[in-house]
Formats: structure tokens, C-alpha cells, sequence
């Protein structure tokens, strides 16, 4: 066996201290820059000296979403209350124990070196830095309509029936909040739903996470919320234009509290963009990338970087959940359209041989909605790619899921990121001051659809490159070089 496991490691280096709160790492960051000289790219590789810090203590984290009771907020809830207290249940395959599959952090692993005999040596992802567990995240939130959370998780239909029962109990405790309903902004058929317009827990920290319904896109009107002074103005005169999911991430901000759109509408108008970035204040989004989209991001950087020219994406699913419910809306769907087809613009554009300025795939997304698959989603996808000499590939993909219980890790994923990166700040050197990641937290971008990032980045979306970059910059927390995949020790003759 070429690999094994441990559970705990600790570096051995000058360049990286333990201190009882602290990590720091002394880091030498390599990249390479470019410029064109009379029409002639030259490529200058450039090292520079961070010292990261990191502090270790790991607070006590609560998560609200809005959304609370829907298919999403109730199987993370229950998810993470199986975990904690134990809960099997019995099902035609046998007993079933709980577990986190599909969280990065929980049940994926991180290669950290290879031992002398070149076995490659990997720890859990969730032991590279100091992170909040799961199971010791409390959760809260609001929701529109006022079922609690057992009678919500029925109501979802995604969770084993032996495995509901034990979780009612521990369900019942939890009602969401009253939200905001604002009609014009989720499809009329969630009227019926709609009966439902921090202390006790004691907690360190709080993120706020959107997963309620996706709302139609905001218009961005000049003097309306184009900045925060106007955004300001027009929430305090009551503008209709203001989206449910905005008046959330803005109070959410100014309450210096990192806020997450789970969903694809346009949440962050510029004006809540700036507030984000004026209050240092995390945010991210956009809209949880959890089945299609994340094998999407994965085909295409696949196709692509080996050379074959995909020419056609068909992205086709059903689903009967609420969420497809609400999606069947012309202008909700249109939402999750433009974040569901946007995610292969990068790959795309990283290959002048294949695609001349301007040509892409032909790319269509369809969702239907079916009631009765409930939250198991069928998906169909159909990539057609030119090859060889004139021929042509075409892959066809079909895959079926239970939604939530794709996007249930992916949202304890992203607060977790989201917090650990929050004690993560760094010194270049030459500079007195330890600075923060930008407010708009493009390491998230591994999560979500649609990455919001900072103005001078450019979005990723291939998955490899997304998952790359967070797992880099952990190490380098610890002094670890990013895995090169050279195996140099390994593969000359010597
Ligand atoms: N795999 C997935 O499930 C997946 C993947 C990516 C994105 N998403 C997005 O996540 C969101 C939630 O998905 P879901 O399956 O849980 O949907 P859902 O319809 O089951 O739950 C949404 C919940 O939001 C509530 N809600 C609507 N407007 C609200 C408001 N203004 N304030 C508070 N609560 C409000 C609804 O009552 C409902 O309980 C959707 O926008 C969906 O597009 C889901
Ligand atoms: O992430 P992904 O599986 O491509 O996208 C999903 C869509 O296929 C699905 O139709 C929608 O209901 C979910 O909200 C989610 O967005």
C-alpha cells in the first residue's frame, strides 16, 4: 500500500512555532509573474516572505440559516445532531451510522510528505489547522413558514424513517424564527408556506447562511442600491426593490457577522458589496454547488486541459422538492440558470488553441419539476466534444441524488472554512501589520456555483484548481510547501 493515515502530525521546522494560541509560520510564497516585452511574454518567477499566523482557539460557532425549515436547513440540523448523539438506524441494507460524507473538511484527507520508504503519509483535511467540529456547531435561524423542525424534517422527506424518529425529540426544540416575506422576490407558490413572518447558547461566533428560497435577481438601478450611502437610503424609505436575502446580509454585516448566499439570485448588490468590504466583514456565495454543477467543473477543466473541445453541454434534471417547486418560476429558474451555465467560462477561456475570443459550448440548462421524486434529483448530462482528425466524444451521465443531502455538508463546509479563515491573518514581508483575507472569501469558491471574488482575482471554477488553493493555504499555515505532484524523490534514476 502506497499511503497511510494518521490522525495528528506536527511540523518539524525552524520556519514553523507552536505557541499555546498561536501557529506562525515563517512562508515563502513562489509565483510567477508576467509581462509582455515587444510581443514577447516573459515569465519572472518571484518568492515573497509571509509570516502567517493563525490562532488556535476554536471557538464555540453558531450557524443561523434563513431558510431554517426547508429541505437544506433541516438535514444539516439533523445531520449534524446524528453525529453528535450517536443515532443508527435500521434500514432494508442493514444498520446505518451517521457520518459526514461529502463535507471536504470532515471526510476528505490532505497529503502532507511520503516517508522513507516513499509511502505517501495523509492526515484528516480537518486536522490540518484548528477547526470548529460539527457536531459542536449550534444552529438557529428563520424561516417563513413556523413548522418546527421535526415536523419540517417530515415535511422534507429526505431522512430514513427509523432515523426521523429518533431525531424527533431533538428536532422539536428548534423553531425557526419569524422572518421577512416579500412576495415579488420567490415564486407565488410558496404563499401557502409563508405563515411565519443570540444569548442563550453563550456563543463565540455566528455566521449567517441563505438557504431559503432562490429569489428572482435584483435589479442594480443607479441611486437605488448601486452604493451602500444609496442602498442605505432606499432600505430606510422601505424600497420594494430591496431583496428578502439583502436586508439579511446587510444586517448581517453590520452586525459584523460573515453572511453566506447558499442560493443564485444577486444577494450582494454593489452597494452590499461595499458595506462587506468598507466593515471588513466576510461574506460569500454564491449558490451551493453540490451534484451537476460540481461534475460540470470537473469534466470541463478534464476535457479541456487535455486537449478535447467540448462543443455541447446539456444539463438536464427533475426534482419535486419545494426548492424545484419554487424553481419552476420563470424567474427563479432564471436565477439558477445563469449560476448553473457560468461555471465554465474560466475553463473555457484558459484555451485560445480550442476556442477562438468569444466561442464557447453550446450550453443549455433545464430543470423540471416533478413532485413525486421528492428531494431525489435526476439528473441527466449530455457533453458532446470534438477530438481527433474530425471526430467527436460524447459523454452522457446520469445521476441520481438526494439534493439535500448533497448540500447539507457543503454548508457545514462553508461555514467552517469561513470561520477558520477568519483567524487566519499574514505579514509580507517588510510590513509591520498582519493583514486579513479579503472580505469576499474567494477560498470558498470550492462550494459554491457562482464565486464571488475580489475585484483583482479572477473567478476558478475548474474543482481541482478551487480544492488546490484551500488546501495550499492551510499548509502554508504549517509551513508546508503546496503539493508539487513532482515525486522528484521518487522518479529519477539515481
Ligand atoms: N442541492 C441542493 O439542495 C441545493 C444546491 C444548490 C443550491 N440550493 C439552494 O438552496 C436553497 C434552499 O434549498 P432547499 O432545498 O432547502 O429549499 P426549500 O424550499 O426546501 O427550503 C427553503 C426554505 O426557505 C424558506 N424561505 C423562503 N423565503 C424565506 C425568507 N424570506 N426568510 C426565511 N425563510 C424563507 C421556505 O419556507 C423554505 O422552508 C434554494 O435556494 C436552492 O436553490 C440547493
Ligand atoms: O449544484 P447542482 O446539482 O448543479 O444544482 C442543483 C440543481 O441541479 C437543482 O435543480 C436545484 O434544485 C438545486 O438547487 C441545485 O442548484
Amino acid at each position: 500500500m502506497s499511503a497511510q493515515m494518521f490522525e495528528k502530525f506536527r511540523v518539524n521546522s525552524p520556519n514553523v512555532k507552536y505557541t499555546e494560541t498561536e501557529i506562525l509560520s515563517n512562508y515563502t510564497y513562489n509565483t510567477s509573474k508576467t509581462k509582455v516585452v515587444n510581443g514577447e511574454l516573459v515569465v519572472e518567477p518571484v518568492s515573497t516572505k509571509y509570516t502567517i499566523k493563525t490562532e488556535r482557539t476554536v471557538p464555540k460557532l453558531g450557524v443561523m440559516i434563513v431558510g431554517l425549515g426547508g429541505n437544506n436547513g433541516t438535514t444539516v440540523v439533523a445531520g449534524t445532531i446524528a453525529n453528535r448523539e450517536g443515532l443508527c438506524w435500521n434500514t432494508k441494507s442493514g444498520l446505518q451510522k451517521p457520518n459526514y460524507y461529502g463535507s471536504v473538511v470532515m471526510s476528505s484527507t490532505v497529503k502532507l510528505g511520503s516517508d522513507e520508504n516513499g509511502k505517501d503519509s495523509y492526515v484528516p483535511f480537518q486536522n490540518i489547522l484548528p477547526m470548529v467540529h460539527p457536531n459542536d456547531i449550534v444552529f438557529g435561524g428563520w424561516d417563513i413558514n413556523s413548522a418546527d423542525l421535526a415536523e419540517a424534517m417530515q415535511r422534507a422527506q429526505v431522512l430514513d424513517h427509523d432515523l426521523q424518529v429518533q431525531l424527533i425529540p431533538h428536532m422539536k426544540q428548534i423553531r425557526p424564527l419569524p422572518s421577512i416575506y416579500f412576495p415579488d422576490f420567490i415564486a407565488a407558490n410558496q404563499k401557502d408556506r409563508a405563515n411565519n413572518f443570540k444569548e442563550s447558547n453563550k456563543l463565540d461566533k455566528v455566521i449567517v447562511c441563505w438557504s431559503a428560497n432562490t429569489e428572482r435577481f435584483s435589479n442594480i438601478v443607479p441611486g437605488l442600491n448601486d452604493t451602500w450611502a444609496n442602498l442605505e437610503a432606499a432600505i430606510a424609505r422601505g424600497e420594494e426593490e430591496i431583496s428578502p436575502s439583502t436586508l439579511f446580509a446587510i444586517a448581517s454585516i453590520l452586525e459584523n457577522t460573515p453572511y453566506i448566499n447558499g442560493s443564485p439570485q444577486n444577494t450582494f448588490v454593489p452597494g452590499a458589496l461595499e458595506l462587506a468590504v468598507q466593515r471588513n466583514v466576510t461574506i460569500g456565495g454564491d449558490d451551493f454547488k453540490t451534484g451537476q454543477t460540481k461534475i460540470k467543473s470537473v469534466l470541463t477543466d478534464f476535457l479541456v486541459s487535455a486537449g478535447l473541445k467540448p462543443v455541447s453541454i446539456v444539463s438536464y434534471n427533475h426534482l419535486g422538492n419545494n426548492d424545484g417547486k419554487n424553481l419552476s418560476a420563470p424567474q427563479q429558474f432564471r436565477s439558477k440558470e445563469i449560476t448553473k451555465s457560468n461555471v465554465v467560462d474560466d475553463m473555457i477561456e484558459s484555451n485560445a488553441i480550442l476556442y477562438k475570443e468569444g466561442e464557447h459550448p453550446d450550453h443549455v440548462i433545464v430543470i423540471k419539476y416533478v413532485p413525486y421524486v421528492g428531494d431525489s434529483k435526476r439528473a441527466m448530462d449530455e457533453y458532446t466534444s470534438q477530438i481527433f482528425m474530425g471526430g467527436h466524444n460524447t459523454l452522457v451521465i446520469h445521476n441520481t441524488c438526494e439534493d439535500s443531502l448533497l448540500a447539507a455538508p457543503i454548508i457545514l463546509d462553508l461555514c467552517i472554512l469561513a470561520e477558520i479563515s477568519s483567524r487566519i491573518t499574514m505579514k509580507p514581508e517588510g510590513s509591520e501589520e498582519f493583514v486579513t483575507f479579503h472580505p469576499i472569501l474567494s477560498l470558498l469558491s470550492y462550494l459554491l456555483k457562482a464565486p464571488l471574488v475580489p475585484e483583482k482575482a479572477n473567478v476558478v471554477n475548474a474543482l481541482f484548481k478551487q480544492r488546490n488553493g484551500i488546501l495550499s493555504t492551510f499548509k502554508a499555515c504549517v509551513g508546508l510547501q503546496p503539493e508539487n505532484d513532482m515525486s522528484l524523490e521518487k522518479i529519477l534514476f539515481q
